[in-house]
């Protein structure tokens, strides 16, 4: 069978919206995907600000955004389909909206983007909510990857995502498993914004900087990073926890921003030791993907601390770097679709394997 599908993913960086338009194809079982067209749609400042502030309003507030936001990306669909000349063309999207709270321990995991809004403004049919059953049925809901990590990037032992927060996941002997491992490019994002720019290009402000030993042992040591798989994390742990124990250092910029290379780098390291102690030997290729993959100082980093591991790093072309997640919300959708499951319980921890994603029509 062959699915042209649209998949959308708004990361927790706030970078934009990515869209890509994939064709996906199963004979016997194998997946395949072709990526025919992707975009990425940086957010206009107005609505990085809603989407920032989301957490922060009255229900009503929040539902109108839910509804606003869903439109908007409908639109963004929209201009997608006619600049690539896909009139008639897709069978149906699939869109993870954008997260604004996620508290599993309480069952419970929210994005924005009302799939009502976005059939009605496509005419499509619609795809969302692909973490809810999982996280109902005691998962962590996240990360969801794994599945098209399986089907469609397969040959490796580590897939790493250096996104807003970095995750990884890993082919154990009897199954997958992947858990976030610490905020990536959204901390970084905000202590580059303290000299005007939206993120360190390459990291060449980093490079320039001193780690505070002091400040990385700190950070090293909170408890998240102790705690066993499955694991998750939501963007209030970068903006809450974390952020607030770097700003107030008297420290450069530049040096903030190493030390925080240096502690993704760490968590790194010591979530492939974890891994590696579930692996009869160690070694292996991680493909590294998410926008921190142009992070060339970051990469270097996490590649020496990497080497005595015997890991070695891959970072694939940009549309694969860029547009993992997005062509990943597309096989997770298209699963849905075909009834079968699409998010792993031996990565989530829930009860059992499940099929998310809320389905709506508008003819
Ligand atoms: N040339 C570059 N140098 C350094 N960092 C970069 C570069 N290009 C992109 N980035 C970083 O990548 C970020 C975007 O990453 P990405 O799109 O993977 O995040 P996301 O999808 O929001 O995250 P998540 O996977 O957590 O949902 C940018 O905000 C920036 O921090
Ligand atoms: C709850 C939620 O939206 N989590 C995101 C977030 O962004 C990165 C990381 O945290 C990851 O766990 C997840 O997204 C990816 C696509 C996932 O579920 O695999």
């Amino acid at each position: 069978m062959v699915y042209n599908v649209i998949g959308t993913m708004s990361g927790s960086s706030l970078d934009g919206l990515d869209i890509v338009f994939a064709e996906l194809t199963e004979i016997r079982g194998q997946w395949t995907y072709a990526i025919k067209a992707s975009e990425s749609l940086p957010y206009e400042p107005e609505w990085m600000e809603k989407l920032a502030q989301a957490t922060t309003l009255s229900a009503r507030d929040y539902l109108l955004l839910h509804t606003a936001y869903g439109h908007y990306t409908g639109q963004r669909i929209l201009s997608f389909i006619e600049n690539n000349q896909l009139d008639h063309k897709v069978h149906f999207i699939a869109s993870h909206g954008h997260t604004t709270f996620h508290m599993p321990g309480n069952k419970m995991t929210a994005q924005l983007g009302d799939g009502a809004a976005i059939t009605a403004v496509t005419n499509l049919p619609v795809i969302t909510d692909l973490r809810a059953v999982d996280v109902a049925l005691g998962g962590q809901g996240a990360p969801i990857v794994p599945i098209g990590e399986k089907y469609l990037l397969p040959g490796y032992q580590y897939w790493l995502n250096l996104g807003g927060i970095a995750n990884i996941s890993a082919q154990l002997p009897e199954q997958f498993v992947a858990f976030d491992i610490c905020p990536a490019n959204r901390v970084l994002n905000a202590l580059a914004a303290a000299l005007n720019k939206p993120y360190d290009d390459g990291g060449a402000l980093a490079a320039g900087g001193v780690a505070d030993i002091g400040l990385l042992e700190q950070l090293n040591q909170l408890p998240y990073y102790s705690a066993p798989w499955p694991k998750s994390l939501a963007n209030d742990f970068g903006t809450d926890t974390v952020l607030p124990m770097i700003t107030p250092m008297r420290i450069s910029v530049q040096g903030k921003l190493r030390t925080y290379v240096e502690h993704i780098a760490t968590q790194v390291a010591s979530a492939v030791k974890a891994l590696q102690a579930q692996l009869p030997e160690g070694g292996g290729k991680m493909l590294v993907t998410g926008g921190g993959a142009f992070n060339t100082f970051l990469v270097n980093t996490i590649g020496e601390k990497l080497a005595p591991l015997g890991v070695t790093i891959e970072v694939p072309d940009e549309q694969t770097v860029s547009f993992k997640e997005a062509l990943i919300m597309a096989l997770i959708g298209t699963l849905r679709w075909r009834q079968e499951d699409n998010v792993l319980s031996g990565v989530t921890g829930a009860s059992r394997d499940s099929i998310n994603g809320a389905l709506w029509t508008s003819r």
